[in-house]
């Protein structure tokens, strides 16, 4: 059947967590539609990495069956990275139900993850072909779930400092505005890769000429990173944008008034609002704010939770599409 959960974002909405119930046992994870594995912070882990974490104790699940021999290990575009062994277990997300689901046991994780304490893992949702697990690879939750589920979809509806919901197996348009315009999904890279050639500012002229023309839709990567074209162009609209090699990006003044980012996805300009691309303040003066699209200099482009924030997307896994409707 359908599942619904409600996500939280962290503070700074730096990511969306949901809880998930794996052999009866609820943790908050990140559903990441930008990787495909399913990994957990678990009873395997020292006490002081475990440190103000939740964690998956398979010992205590009646449905947990090591894959003798099996491992992972995962890195992630920021740096961060996960590795260990792997079992299967009963995953349960607002009601739907997967059993014999791979799970990813983390005996090292990065420091990023050890701080982050809110976060019990990362549940990947992008295609089971970038999945890590050696020697047999393993499918996502999405990817096992898809033949049982009313409609092969999931859909991702984030906010700003407000609670939202991820959903599988329905499209609840009480979520978002009009009708969901739908786009074809390259799925050659294992991301959820669509064609991305145009933008524009503020509802100027639309530029029809951006480097390379693709973008992953990837609920795991806080900002929008775009190609340094675009990043050009928007903030040469904006008063006081510099780009601060010290902080690492684009800021520009708190005070400044953004203008909304109309930007192409696979034929329909799909708009960000100005307001979501302030992202947060660089420091406690809260004078200098840093932004929510940044430049990526490789290909494709990544169009994270500031994109979400704007837009409610559904990903079909039927047809290999994307719909995009602002939310
Ligand atoms: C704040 C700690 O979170 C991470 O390090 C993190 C989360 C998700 C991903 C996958 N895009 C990579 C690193």
């Amino acid at each position: 059947g359908a599942g619904s959960v409600a996500n939280t974002p962290e503070a700074g909405d730096v990511e969306y967590l949901a809880p998930v119930t794996i052999g009866g046992q609820t943790v908050n994870m990140d559903f990441d539609s930008g990787s495909s594995d399913l990994w957990v912070f678990n009873t395997q882990l020292s006490l002081n990495t475990l440190s103000g974490h939740m964690a998956y104790n398979p010992a205590q699940s009646s449905t947990f069956q090591l894959l003798p021999g099996s491992t992972f290990s995962i890195s992630y575009g920021d740096g961060s990275g996960a590795a260990g062994n792997v079992g299967t277990d009963t995953v349960n997300i607002g009601g739907a139900t997967v059993t014999g689901q791979a799970i990813e046991l983390a005996t090292d994780v990065s420091t990023s993850f050890v701080t982050d304490t809110q976060s019990t893992g990362l549940i990947g949702l992008a295609f089971s072909k970038l999945n890590t697990v050696k020697p047999v690879q393993q499918k996502t939750f999405f990817d096992n779930a898809l033949a049982t589920l009313p409609e092969p979809v999931f859909t991702a509806d984030l906010r700003h400092n407000a609670a939202g919901t991820y959903e599988f197996g329905a499209i609840d348009s009480t979520k978002f505005s009009g009708p969901l315009a739908w786009t074809p999904v390259n799925t050659t890279s294992g991301f959820w890769q669509f064609t991305s050639q145009a933008f524009a500012v503020g509802g100027g002229a639309p530029s029809t000429s951006v480097p390379g023309g693709q973008a992953i839709a990837d609920t795991g990567t806080t900002l929008m990173l775009a190609d340094q074209s675009v990043v050009d162009g928007y903030y040469s609209q904006v008063q006081g944008a510099v780009n601060n090699a010290t902080v690492g990006g684009v800021t520009f003044p708190c005070s400044a008034t953004l203008p909304d980012l109309q930007i192409d996805v696979g034929g329909t300009m799909a708009t960000v609002r100005g307001d979501d691309i302030n992202f947060a303040p660089v420091d406690q003066t809260g004078t200098t704010c840093f932004g929510g699209l940044q430049a990526t200099t490789v290909q494709p482009q990544i169009y994270g939770d500031i994109f979400f924030k704007s837009n409610f997307v559904a990903f079909n896994g039927g047809n290999n599409s994307l719909g995009v409707a602002p939310h």
